[in-house]
This record gives C-alpha cells, structure tokens and sequence, in this order.
C-alpha cells in the first residue's frame, strides 16, 4: 500500500465509530503531514476522544481505515501501532510514583524496542553499553522538556504541571513518528502551558508529527499548522488557525 507515501504520516479515511444508535464518530476524513502539528477541536461529545481511539486502536472503527506511514494499520492493535512509532499520551497521568523522573523516562524506551532486547541479553557488555545509551538519552529528554534538574526526583514530588511535562519526555522516548496527545494543557498554568506551545513546535520541528485533542484555544492556536473541527461526530471544517478561527460553522458549532 503506497497510497499515503511522501509526506503523509497519517491518513483517516472516512472513520466512522456507532455505539448503539449514536454514531460518535461519522466518516471522517484527514492527514497529518509529516513534520507538522494537528490539532483536533470540538465541543464536548463531539467525538475527539473516540476518533483518537480510532486511531491509536483503542477502539476499532465501524468501517473506514487508517493508514500509518502508507500501511493499512486500522485493525492492529495499540501495542503493534507503537512498535510501528504511533505512540499515545493519555489524558491522566500514568508514572511510577516512586521511580525517579529519569527511570519513567526509561520504561518509555522499552515501547519500541523488543528485537534489540533480546540480543543485548545475551551479552552483557552490550547491556552496559546500551543501558548507559538509554541513561544519556532520558536525561537529555528531561532537559528538552524543561525538567532536566528534576531528573532524579522520584515522580511523586513532582507537580501536576511537570508530571504531565515528563509523560511527555517519556512518550519521546519510544522515538515516535506520530506523537498523539490528548488535551496535554489540561491543568498546566500558564508559563508551563507555554513551556509545552514551544515543545510541540521544537518535537514537530524535529521530525515527529503530532496530533493533538485540546481545549486550550491559545495552545491550538500557537502550534497548530492544521485544525480539524469537528461537531456531533462530523468533521466540520479543517484549515490552517487563522481560517478555522473566522469559519462561520466552527463559530455557530462553538455558540451552539
Ligand atoms: N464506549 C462508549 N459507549 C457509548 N457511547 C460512547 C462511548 N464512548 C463515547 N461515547 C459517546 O460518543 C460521543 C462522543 O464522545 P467522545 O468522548 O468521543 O467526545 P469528545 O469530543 O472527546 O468529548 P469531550 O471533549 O467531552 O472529552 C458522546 O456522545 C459519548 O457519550
């Protein structure tokens, strides 16, 4: 399959999820281009967080299809999607409280890296050098996400704010191709929120694509090359910010 090859990451194609007689999520259509950053809006029950289900393999879809780096990947599953490099935030917060930031950021390396493993176990000198490798890199991703002097804090004392920071650092970690965050501004203030605007644009920037479901229309509008608007299921605009912010449907959707 080479549909989706060149500069695509990720294509949905007519997406669609029912639960009973609601359909949450009704054909809809976008691709994330490699090096850029999607953001999906809506209102509540809009259907974001189903359509990233969809996407993550969460949730499979009713019909439709999404293709990852130009392979069919709609009905694999989470796990096999990561070991491909699309990898997920989740809304809540999921560390190891009593680990140090720098070991959480570890555990994020071993999402993708299964074959390697293996052989590593069988000679232990590679272990050691491998592990060093993966030691040097969590805490230079500590300092990437602004939280490299914390680096040997147990989770547990870090705020909610850097919590979220290090899920991050920790996704990172597993060396994505698509990095999906949901609503990564929840809770954050506003200098961290402003922290993560100019993270996301410097991931994007670094070659990741990144999907992201937000709230925060300050965040969607400082990092978002595209905006998918969707309302009742249904994608009902998609652009650049500055368009999607004068869209009369995404106005009336918003008002509504
Ligand atoms: N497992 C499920 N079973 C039944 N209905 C569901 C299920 N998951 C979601 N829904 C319904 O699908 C619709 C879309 O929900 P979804 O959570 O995707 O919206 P959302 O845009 O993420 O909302 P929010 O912004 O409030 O998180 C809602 O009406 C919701 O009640």
């Amino acid at each position: 399959m080479t549909a989706t090859a060149g500069s695509v990451c990720l294509e949905v194609r007519d997406a669609t999820r029912s639960f009973g007689g609601l359909v949450a999520v009704n054909a809809v259509s976008f691709q994330v281009a490699r090096h850029s950053v999607t953001a999906v809006i809506g209102p509540n029950g809009a259907g974001k967080t189903t359509l990233f289900n969809l996407i993550s393999g969460a949730v499979p879809p009713s019909s439709g299809r999404v293709l990852f780096e130009g392979t069919d990947v709609t009905h694999e599953a989470p796990e096999a999607k990561a070991a491909r490099g699309l990898i997920r935030t989740f809304q809540l917060v999921k560390l190891f409280p009593e680990l140090s930031a720098v070991e959480n950021v570890k555990v994020g390396f071993h999402l993708r890296s299964r074959g390697g493993l293996l052989a590593a176990l069988l000679r232990p000198r590679a272990i050691r050098d491998m592990e060093a490798a993966i030691e040097d890199r969590a805490r230079a991703l500590l300092h990437l996400v602004g939280l490299g002097s914390a680096a040997d804090l147990p989770a547990a004392a870090l705020s909610y704010g850097q919590g979220r920071l290090l899920e991050v650092a920790r996704a990172l970690a597993a060396q994505p191709k698509l990095l999906m965050l949901d609503e990564p501004a929840a809770g954050l203030n506003g200098d961290e929120t402003a922290r993560l605007a100019s993270l996301i644009r410097d991931i994007a920037e670094d070659g990741t694509a990144v999907l992201l479901i937000e709230h925060d229309m300050h965040l969607v509008m400082n990092t978002a090359d595209e905006v998918v608007v969707v309302d009742f299921g249904r994608k009902i605009a998609q652009g650049a910010p500055d368009r999607i912010r004068q869209d009369p449907a995404v106005i009336a959707a918003y008002l509504g």
